[in-house]
Order: C-alpha cells, then structure tokens, then sequence
C-alpha cells in the first residue's frame, strides 16, 4: 500500500479488557509493538483516547463489520488495513485467540506483541514478506523479548519511512 502522508502517528485501543486481559498490560505490549517500527524508521506514535486517532486497535470475534469476519480459535489471529482515512490502518484483532502478554516465548499462548508488531507492519503500508524469519513473513513465529526487526522487514520499512 501506499504510505502514510505524516510521520507523527496517533493511535489508540478502542476495546476495555479485550479477551479478559488488563487493559493497562495490552496498551504496554501494542506500544512496545509500534516501538519495533519506530526504532528502526522517523516515525514516532503517540496514544490518544479518541475515535479520530490514525491507527485505531479494536478486538472482535466472527463477523463485525468490515467483511473479513474471524473464525475463533487459531488461523486468522488478525488483521490490518494499509495507511489511509477512515479505516486505513487500523488493526483487528481475534478476541478469541488464546493471548498472552508474556512475550519471553515460556507461555504457550499468543504473543500480543508478536502479533500486533506484524499487524502494524500492514497497518504502515508493508505487505507480506517471502522471507522466512521476516516479521511480515505470512505466518506466526513467536519473538524473543529483546526483539530486533529483521533485515527485510527494515529495508521494507526504510525504503517508506526511512
Ligand atoms: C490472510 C490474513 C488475514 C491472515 C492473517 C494476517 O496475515 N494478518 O496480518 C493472519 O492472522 N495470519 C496468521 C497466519 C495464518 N493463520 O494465516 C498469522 O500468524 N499472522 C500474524 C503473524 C504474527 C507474527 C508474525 C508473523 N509472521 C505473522
Ligand atoms: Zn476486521
Ligand atoms: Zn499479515
């Protein structure tokens, strides 16, 4: 897609306790997300409580609204949409997902933050990545803690943003 006009990004969680877990917990593991893009590009993030914010995060099950329903447990974890109005960037996430915001790879159950730092890779404008080990790469693999972007993903990143 087509990247975002402006470097300074707002965002903000639309969903109160999705799937049960501590709302101040989930704003942590999506702020550390987008720091995996911010560090590695000029694009900075800031959160805001508004409906008008440029990447606005929300937790769904099955069908909700925007044709690409979710389909419980397992496969589709999330979705994003590619810089734009309206709902350009922003990012869906399947409520019915086993998430963790244990990102140090012990629990068993889905990274928050590896998922979200894959889905704000669609929510900037970068598509799928035929590299294995990229972070765009189609499919989950969990990351370690003190995560560091792969090469693809930064040159991808760069090239928008740099
Ligand atoms: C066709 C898309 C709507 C699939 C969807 C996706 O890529 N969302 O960005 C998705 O949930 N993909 C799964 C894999 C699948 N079941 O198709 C996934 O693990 N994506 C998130 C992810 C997280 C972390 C790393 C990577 N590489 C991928
Ligand atoms: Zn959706
Ligand atoms: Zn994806």
């Amino acid at each position: 897609g087509s990247p975002w006009k402006h470097l300074n990004l707002t965002w903000s969680l639309r969903t109160e306790r999705p799937s049960g877990l501590e709302t101040g917990g989930v704003r942590r593991e999506l702020a550390r997300a987008l720091d995996v893009w911010a560090k590695n590009s000029k694009l900075t993030f800031h959160e805001i409580n508004s409906d008008a914010a440029d990447i606005l995060i929300s937790f769904h099950r099955g069908y909700h609204g925007d044709g690409y329903p979710f389909d419980g447990r397992g496969q589709i974890l999330a979705h994003a949409f590619f810089p734009g109005s309206d709902r350009g960037g922003d990012a869906h996430f399947d409520e019915e997902e086993e998430w963790t915001l244990d990102s140090s790879g012990n629990d068993d159950g889905t990274s928050l933050f590896a998922v979200a730092a894959h889905e704000f890779g669609h929510s900037l404008g970068l598509a799928h990545s035929s590299v294995r080990g990229a972070l765009m790469y189609p499919w989950y693999q969990g990351i370690t803690e003190d995560y560091e972007l792969p090469e693809d993903d930064k040159h991808g990143i760069q090239q928008m943003y740099g």
